[in-house]
């Protein structure tokens, strides 16, 4: 039997939709341990790999990690991996008028699962991206930038759209179905 997979995260929307998303047939096992890891600087996938490896040394066992961007086109990439401060600050009415002034207001939300085996293992990377615009602020506020974040081709920013929804069309789903191929490969392989 494999060990079970520690999902560490201080976030508990992302956990609700990790579980939601993955459902009961995933092959391992999954819980959860609520550590605030450091919010680090660099690249997107270099902060996924940093976060997976600072987690692996505080938990000593195999761990999943995930951080999450909201990235401006028109501002080359930026809020990026350093959007849970731009909105802690400015809330999503702020997001928004910082396009102001700017005719584009495409975004990618991205979505970057780390996974890493034990302590002294090279994280594995799975990213999801959804494309969409940022638009004023509609629906629910329960999770962060959902309420400024329309998805491509729908008319619903993401806080309006049904919880099962948003879990097939967005980049923490995208993310998590490169996941669940990569363990279901596993699994064949195993058994
Ligand atoms: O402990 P971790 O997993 O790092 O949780 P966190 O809340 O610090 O999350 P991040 O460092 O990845 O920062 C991402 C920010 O974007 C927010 N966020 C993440 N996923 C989101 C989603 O699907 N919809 C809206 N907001 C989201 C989240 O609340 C943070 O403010
Ligand atoms: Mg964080």
């Amino acid at each position: 039997m494999s060990k079970p997979i520690t999902f560490v995260t201080g976030n508990a929307k992302k956990l609700e939709e990790l579980v939601a998303i993955l459902g009961p047939s995933f092959p391992r096992t999954i819980v959860s341990k609520k550590i605030d890891l450091p919010e680090l600087q660099g690249d997107i996938d270099e902060i996924a790999i940093k976060k997976c490896k600072e987690a692996a040394r505080q938990v000593n066992g195999p761990v999943l990690v995930e951080d999450t961007s909201l990235c401006f086109n028109a501002l080359e990439g930026l809020p990026g991996p350093y959007i849970k401060w731009f909105l802690e600050k400015l809330q999503p009415e702020g997001l928004y008028r910082l396009l102001h002034g700017w005719e584009d207001k495409s975004a990618q939300a991205v979505c970057t699962f780390g996974y890493c085996d034990s302590a002294d293992a090279e994280p594995l990377i799975f990213k999801g991206i959804t494309e969409g615009v940022i638009v004023e602020p509609r629906g629910p506020r329960d999770f962060g930038w959902d309420p400024v974040f329309q998805p491509k081709g729908y008319d619903k920013t993401y806080a309006e759209l049904p919880k099962s929804e948003k879990n097939t069309i967005s980049h923490r789903y995208r993310a998590l179905a490169l996941l669940q191929q990569h363990f279901e490969k596993q699994d064949k392989l195993i058994n």
